[in-house]
């Protein structure tokens, strides 16, 4: 099947971008696998599909696959991403679009300096909800939130669990440039206590506004930036009293920034969003 592909980044966070709206795509995992190796593919952390709304109030829908073939619910850059892609393949004039993922229905923004802001939706700090098997664990309250005490590889890491559609698992370090990332990020992804596994964040905070973060992501490893990512970190650092209500994140591709109002309000995500190069490839 020859296939026609868009390269796109949201902060350094990579995706190949495939248009399903005129003609129905079904990809099998190892196609979806194939796109996104980086030596015998395109190469990319997650493969975004396009398609039809389906419904009156929705503009789209979009689908999310880590480059492993897996499936997912929510993809922040993505999301920058994807918009950016309706406008320049003019399959829609509109700068606010209404998109459906897995699970959440999002509104997304084209700023006129090119940014995109994106309502991702509201978080769940709910364990089961994550999901996440807090049995046994006795949580420490540290402001309006907890820190769950999780052994890991010997020892006891701090995690604020939180989905913001798709699982996530942050701690807070000193620096993240000397954080075990790397080491501990897949142990801490692959953790039993996340039944659909979880994507391990390391947030340095530089003051209430500022923050550094890495991830090392669910299935697609260390990226670049990671949207949701960001925003669990932002969301959970203010509910236990670190953040104010509108951070900064600076992730190792670019910086996002994350506007949190509490509970009852939306979690809003401003960032980049690029075209790469468009290309086609014989699948
Ligand atoms: N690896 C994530 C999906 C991509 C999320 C990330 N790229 C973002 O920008 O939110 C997961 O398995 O939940």
């Amino acid at each position: 099947m020859r296939l026609k592909f868009t390269k796109m980044q949201g902060a350094g966070n990579d995706f190949v971008v495939l248009d399903a709206t005129r003609m129905p795509l079904a990809l099998t995992p190892e196609q979806t696998r194939r796109l996104g190796d980086r030596r015998f593919g395109v190469g990319a952390d997650q493969i975004l599909v396009v398609e039809p709304g389906g419904r009156p109030d929705v503009d789209f829908r979009y689908r999310i696959f880590n480059n492993t073939g897996d499936e997912v619910e929510h993809c922040g850059n993505g999301a920058r991403c994807f918009v950016r892609y309706v406008h320049e393949h003019g399959l829609t004039d509109r700068r606010s679009v209404r998109v459906e993922t897995l699970n959440r229905l999002l509104e997304l923004r084209l700023q006129d300096d090119g940014r995109v802001t994106v309502d991702m939706g509201p978080p769940e700090f709910e364990a089961a909800q994550v999901p996440f098997d807090a049995m046994g664990l006795a949580p420490r309250t540290v402001g309006g939130g907890v820190l769950w005490p999780v052994p890991v590889d010997g020892a006891t890491v701090e995690l604020a669990v939180v989905s913001m559609g798709n699982p996530h698992a942050v701690q807070r370090v000193d620096d993240v440039d000397t954080a075990p990332v790397p080491t501990q990020g897949p142990l801490i992804e692959q953790h039993p206590r996340f039944p659909r596994q979880v994507n391990a964040g390391y947030m340095q905070v530089l003051s209430r506004s500022r923050i550094r973060l890495r991830v090392y992501e669910r299935g697609a490893g260390e990226t670049l930036a990671c949207g949701t990512g960001a925003c669990a970190a932002v969301v959970a650092g203010i509910r236990l009293g670190w953040l104010d209500a509108r951070v900064d994140v600076e992730a190792r591709g670019g910086e996002l920034t994350i506007e949190w109002a509490g509970e009852g309000h939306p979690v809003l995500m401003t960032g980049p969003a690029e075209t790469v190069f468009e290309g086609e490839i014989e699948l």
